[in-house]
């Protein structure tokens, strides 16, 4: 389990002086190596761009994913009705019956109270279900990954409670997209809500779905959710990355335990 999913703050490029210490004809040589970078840069693009991401490999569908969203990353979408109400109350039903399933320390930085799903067996349908229903159809044509390039870093039930923990303070997610889907009724609680600072200097965002409805977002938007004052906020979190990243993370850390079972 990687226990280091939430970040205090987006991940930014060390941006190195390159310029400080050269001479002007050194200065010359590194800029046009730099434009010649931009431009292979600018035709790769092009050219994948002009295939369908079923088409190409997962790497190069990351590498789009990330040279579109290099400067500036889109605001979070809304996406109604991805649970009925009766499946939100399943789920519910069934926390009631797991009180021993709760969780409090499987995320080091900004740790919830939560239940792991795609490690409880009794939540496997509703892992079926949010990996067909969220990654396949939502999440890969979306942000261009073909079906089944995507997958769960992490899935979790998340409960605050106006006694409890109230809500998680402003980060971003060690992953490549997050989702969070609301599972209880928005008058079960007061305050609350995800809270979205999009980029420094404009107005944050603060959303409050109905219930069964999904927001999903890049990772490295810093969001918070905030806390309630009344009741409990009940929410399913996704992690969600590229598979190959995921089964490289997960070779590395049996590696560092040897003692892992397999
Ligand atoms: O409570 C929320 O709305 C946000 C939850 C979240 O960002 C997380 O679990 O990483
Ligand atoms: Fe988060």
């Amino acid at each position: 389990m990687c226990n280091s999913c939430r970040n205090s703050s987006a991940c930014s490029d060390d941006e190195l002086e390159l310029f400080s210490e050269l001479d002007q004809d050194e200065q010359i040589v590194l800029q046009k190596r730099q434009d010649a970078v931009n431009n292979a840069n600018q035709q790769r693009l092009q050219r994948l761009t002009a295939e369908s991401p079923k088409a190409r490999s997962i790497l190069d569908n990351r590498w789009v994913f990330f040279q579109v969203r290099k400067s500036h990353f889109p605001s979070p979408v809304v996406v109604p009705e991805v649970l009925t109400a009766d499946q939100c109350q399943m789920i519910l039903d069934q926390c009631l019956q797991m009180e021993d399933a709760w969780t409090s320390d499987r995320h080091s930085a900004f740790p919830t109270h939560d239940i792991p799903l795609t490690t409880t067996p009794s939540f496997a349908d509703v892992v079926s279900l949010l990996r067909e229903r969220v990654i396949y159809k939502i999440l890969c044509p979306m942000y261009g990954f073909a079906p089944h390039q995507l997958g769960f870093r992490d899935l979790f039930l998340v409960k605050y409670s106006a006694c409890g923990q109230r809500g998680l303070a402003a980060h971003t997610d060690g992953c490549l997209l997050s989702f969070s889907i609301l599972v209880n009724g928005p008058t079960d609680f007061s305050g609350g809500g995800t809270q979205f600072f999009v980029s420094d200097g404009s107005p944050s965002t603060l959303l409050h779905p109905h219930q069964g409805a999904l927001i999903h977002h890049d990772s490295r938007i810093k969001h918070q959710g905030n806390d309630i004052t009344k009741g409990e906020r009940v929410i399913i979190v996704g992690f969600v990355d590229t598979v190959d990243t995921l089964l490289k993370d997960k070779l590395a850390s049996n590696q560092a335990c040897p003692n892992a079972r397999h």
